[in-house]
């Protein structure tokens, strides 16, 4: 069953599970899923570990094969991913620049990627190197050159210290409006999931509940998940840490990844 682009699609949706199975070993990973993304949404998946989170991701990007259900995509969709795990071979050694040289872009897009995501500095520096979070920002500017219509972040704030997530939610925040792209995510951060995402869906093998994340934590199944009394997180931050010293960013507005501290 793979991904079949589909006239029946209303124009605000870019794609489509629909009644999605998928059986390994005779175990069921994920059941009847039924799922829609639209345009220039911010949708995160939530989830205990093991729940499908990933599977459901892979099935969306034709890269695991459902065992029954239908998937439905708009014509010529473009999809970027940042995996969950990635390790390039030390055999293969490879430059910032030259990763970032496979996707074809517009220079002064990339230029601006290349900022917003704070990796100027590492161009030359082989991927292999790079500390965890420099990886991440690394991996997100390659996927956002593609110019995707769905950007998938697999708990992309691996590595990050906590300012640079903080920003990095900040940045993903603006993608949509910025690029036009709609956003699918997995986080176990809930504090993101209620500030930053326009709608939730709580998987557990099939899915949970959905909707708006205020109502969704209402919802008995998620709560039996993560039980009733977080706090959600406020995030407001009006200083950048450059290194040590926590003075008022003079230099840009717009949300963007700061460079981390040099040694
Ligand atoms: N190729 C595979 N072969 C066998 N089992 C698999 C395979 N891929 C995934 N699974 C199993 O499917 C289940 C769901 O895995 P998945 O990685 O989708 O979960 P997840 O919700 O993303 O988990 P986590 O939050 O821990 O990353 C797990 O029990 C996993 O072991």
């Amino acid at each position: 069953m793979s991904a079949v682009p589909s006239q029946t699609l209303s124009p605000a949706v870019l794609a489509e599970l629909k009644q999605i199975y998928v059986r390994i070993d005779e175990r069921d990973i994920l059941k009847n899923i039924d799922f829609t993304l639209h345009k220039g949404e911010i949708v995160t998946l939530i989830g205990p570990n093991g729940a499908g989170k990933s599977t459901l991701i892979k099935v969306l990007l034709g890269i695991v094969k459902p065992s029954a259900g239908e998937i439905l995509t708009q014509p010529k969709l473009k999809f970027s991913y940042v995996p969950q795990k990635f390790n390039p071979s030390h055999s293969l050694p490879l430059r910032v620049c030259d990763l970032l040289a496979l996707e074809k872009c517009d220079a002064s897009i990339k230029a601006e990627i290349i900022r917003d995501t704070g990796i100027g500095k590492l161009q030359q520096s082989k991927v292999q190197q790079l500390s965890g979070g420099e990886r991440q920002r690394v991996l997100l500017a390659r996927a956002l050159l593609r110019q995707p219509h769905i950007l998938v972040l697999d708990e992309p704030m691996q590595g990050l210290d906590i300012q640079s997530e903080a920003e990095l939610y900040d940045y993903v925040r603006s993608l949509p409006k910025k690029y036009g792209c709609a956003i699918l995510m997995v986080s176990h951060d809930l504090q993101w999931v209620m500030q930053g995402t326009h709608r939730v869906v709580c998987l557990n093998k099939h899915i949970c509940c959905s909707g708006l994340p205020e109502n969704v934590q209402q919802h008995p199944e998620y709560q039996a998940i993560f039980g009733t009394n977080r706090v959600f997180y406020q995030h407001h931050h009006d200083h950048c840490a450059h290194g040590d010293s926590a003075t008022p960013c003079q230099h840009d507005s717009r949300p963007h990844i700061h460079p981390e501290p040099e040694a």
